[in-house]
């Protein structure tokens, strides 16, 4: 009977992301050993780790572009094919073409393409959601200059802006501070801070001593994932395992 009421209660509260015993790869060589870890309903991680770790493979396992060898992903209680809705993705930078002719508002409008049925204009309700959306970012009276403009912070901006015209329920993020200057990465922290009130983030970062006193906690993956779920006391790094010294071990 308690066994019954747990299960239904679990089925309509599943957590953000469950990653059961996840091993991923490429060409039938694991990346990610035996990932489990449970992102609850507005919490805000960090994970970061080495080059190579297998961060980016763990982004696109959880965004359903790659298939788990063994293991089972779940976004919001659905596959990672259906919950993929769900999520709102910020990339890690890539160059852009500073002189392609798109403004501000076109890029974060881009978020609610999925929305449309194909060939669909916009309408005012898309319009209203990317106002708001520029709103939250600090980036509205921006909307009309042209995006190659803006500063490297800007932009990071702007691709969070876009992640959230989709109304994700959890924001994952590719180091969204990655070549940002300082006073950039700072107001991305605050940004994300004030956004997790309402929103799950999953985030990677390199910077996980400047992004610690933000973050509710944080984890190490470098193939197998070390992570605390307790919330960080003080912004001070738990040691981690020394990852070179770890077996390889097929699934
Ligand atoms: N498409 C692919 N095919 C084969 N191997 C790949 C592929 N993508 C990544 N890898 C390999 O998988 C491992 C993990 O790569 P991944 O990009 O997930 O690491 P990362 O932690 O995101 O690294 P970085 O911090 O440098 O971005 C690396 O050894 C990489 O060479």
């Amino acid at each position: 009977m308690q066994l019954a009421q747990k299960t239904t209660l679990n089925s309509l509260n599943p957590p953000a992301i469950a990653i059961e015993h996840l091993w991923a790869g490429y060409d039938r060589h694991p990346v990610l050993e035996d990932i489990t870890l449970e992102v609850n309903p507005l919490d805000f991680i960090a994970l970061n780790g080495p080059n190579g770790g297998g961060k980016t493979t763990l982004i696109k396992v959880l965004l359903g572009l790659l298939q788990p060898m063994q293991g089972e992903v779940r976004i919001l209680g659905r596959s990672a094919k259906q919950g993929r809705r769900y999520i709102g993705y910020v990339p890690q930078t890539v160059e852009c073409d500073r002189d392609f002719p798109i403004r501000v508002w076109d890029v974060v409008r881009m978020g609610r393409l999925a929305k449309r049925a194909l060939l669909h204009p916009y309408n005012r309700q898309d319009d209203r959601i990317v106002a708001e959306c520029l709103q939250q970012v600090d980036l509205f009276d921006r909307r009309d200059r042209p995006f190659g403009t803006l500063s490297g912070g800007q932009r990071q901006r702007v691709y969070v802006a876009r992640a959230l015209a989709t109304q994700p329920h959890i924001l994952l993020l590719d180091e969204p501070t990655a070549s940002v200057d300082d006073g950039g990465r700072t107001k991305i922290y605050h940004l994300l801070q004030q956004l997790n009130q309402s929103v799950t983030i999953l985030t990677i970062s390199h910077d996980l001593e400047e992004i610690a006193p933000y973050v509710k906690t944080i984890g190490y993956l470098n193939r197998r994932l070390f992570y605390d779920p307790k919330p960080i006391q003080d912004p001070i790094l738990p040691s981690v395992p020394d990852a070179n010294i770890q077996e390889r071990t097929e699934p």
